[in-house]
Formats: C-alpha cells, structure tokens, sequence
C-alpha cells in the first residue's frame, strides 16, 4: 500500500480563529517505511494525521490509499476505512470507557471480524511488548495518559494496518520506555510494510525513522 497526498489543503475555524493549517500539501510515503513529521507546534503535523487517517476532509485535494481517494468516499466508507486499514496512536488513546486493556484490544479485533479467541495470544504478546503486562485488567480511568496511550498502540498493532498513524508516541513516557516504543514502531513499519507517519518533536524518533518530512517546507504562505 502507497499513500499518496495531493494538493491537500485544510482550513480550520471560522471567522477571526480561521487558520490555513495545510496549504497545497503534495507528498508520498512508502510502504515499510517509517516517516517522521517534523516542525514546531502549530506547523499542522496533527492535521495531516487527521487527514490520512480519514478522520478530517480536506477542502481540496486527494487523499490515496492505493487507488482510493480517502477524500471523497462516503462517510461509511470512510468509518469502514478507519476500522480495517488505518491503526491510531494518538494523545487521546481514544479508548472504550469500561472496558479493560485487554478487552480494549479484544473489542477491537471482534469489530474486524477477527475470533478473540484467535488473537488472544497476539493480544497479550503486544501488551507485554508495551509494558502493560500488569495492567491487563484496569479500565481506562484507572490508566495513566502515557499508559492510555500504549494501550492504543498495542490496539492498532493488533489490527496490522496498511496505515499506522501516530501522534508523539514519547512525550508521555520516561526515556527508556520511549525508546522500547520507538523501536516497536520501527520493528512493526518494516516486519509488516505498513506506511507508518509519526508526528514527533524527539529526536530519538527522528533518528530511527527512515525518512522525515519537515512541514515547514509546506508551511501555508501566511505562516511563514
Ligand atoms: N479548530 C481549529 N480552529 C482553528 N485553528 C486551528 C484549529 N485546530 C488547529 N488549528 C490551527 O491549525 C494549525 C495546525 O495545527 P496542528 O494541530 O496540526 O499543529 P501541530 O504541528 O500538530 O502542533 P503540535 O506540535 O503543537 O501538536 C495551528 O496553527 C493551530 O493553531
């Protein structure tokens, strides 16, 4: 799977908050390869996410994945889209109230149509390999945000998407454990050739990341 941004431009707000965050944006990333978005806060690393991950509509442009512009699909196409080719790790972990880490992981792969019985094993492998081990039964209110987090990864992990999106998958954790991260990451992106776009202010990730897309280069005019 390729994905392929063109000419993508995303205005947010209304009135005197209306801000250009990406402007004419035309880019590609590789399968197997991890890309890192780079650039200060406010430069629209989170918009891109947001746009590849079909979770925002451009105002104009095309949004690939292979052959399907993300962009213009329907709304259940693009719900469908979400839950069985795209993976997210972002701040918010986005997880189900209630339900247990493990379950979290469970849910998900039911939703995909997968038995939890079948990817039980896998499920507690991934956790063990995010440091969650011990946290198999706490719900959401009972996780820290790093921990919330991680529980997110392990989640899309699970579900191996051709588009794994993630929102500064270190800034939660302490440094060894963003480190363990940064290398499941990268390890996942080349075992699975997934397109893999970290946005990120850590130079550890930029290190292993196999290419880096600095979006000051396609910083909005107004911006610059
Ligand atoms: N709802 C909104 N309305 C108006 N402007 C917005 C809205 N959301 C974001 N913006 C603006 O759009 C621009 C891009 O924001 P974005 O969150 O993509 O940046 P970022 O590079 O991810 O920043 P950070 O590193 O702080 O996470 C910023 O200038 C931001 O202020």
């Amino acid at each position: 799977m390729t994905l392929h941004l063109n000419d993508i431009t995303v205005t947010l707000g209304r009135g005197e908050s209306r801000t250009v965050a990406l402007d004419g944006l035309t880019t590609s990333f590789r399968p197997g390869a991890l890309t890192a978005l780079v650039g200060p806060s406010g430069s629209g690393k989170s918009t891109l996410l947001a746009v590849a991950g079909a979770l925002l509509r451009p105002d104009q442009g095309q949004v690939l994945l292979n052959d399907t512009d993300l962009a213009t699909l329907t709304d259940g196409q693009r719900a469908h889209a979400r839950r069985t080719r795209i993976g997210y790790m972002f701040q918010s972990g986005n997880l189900l109230t209630g339900l247990t880490t493990e379950e979290q992981l469970l849910a998900a792969a039911s939703i995909a149509g997968r038995k939890p019985r079948a990817v039980r094993a896998k499920a507690r492998e991934l956790l063990v390999e995010v440091g969650l081990d011990h946290r198999l039964h706490h719900r959401p209110d009972q996780l820290s945000g790093g921990e919330r987090q991680r529980v997110a990864l392990a989640r899309a992990l699970l579900a191996q998407p051709e588009l794994l999106l993630v929102d500064e998958p270190t800034a939660a954790v302490d440094r060894t454990r963003a480190d363990d991260l940064t290398r499941l990451i990268a390890r996942t992106t080349h075992e699975h050739g997934c397109v893999t776009l970290v946005a990120t202010h850590d130079p550890v990730v930029v290190e292993a990341a196999d290419t880096t897309i600095d979006m000051l280069d396609h910083a909005p005019a107004a911006a610059v």
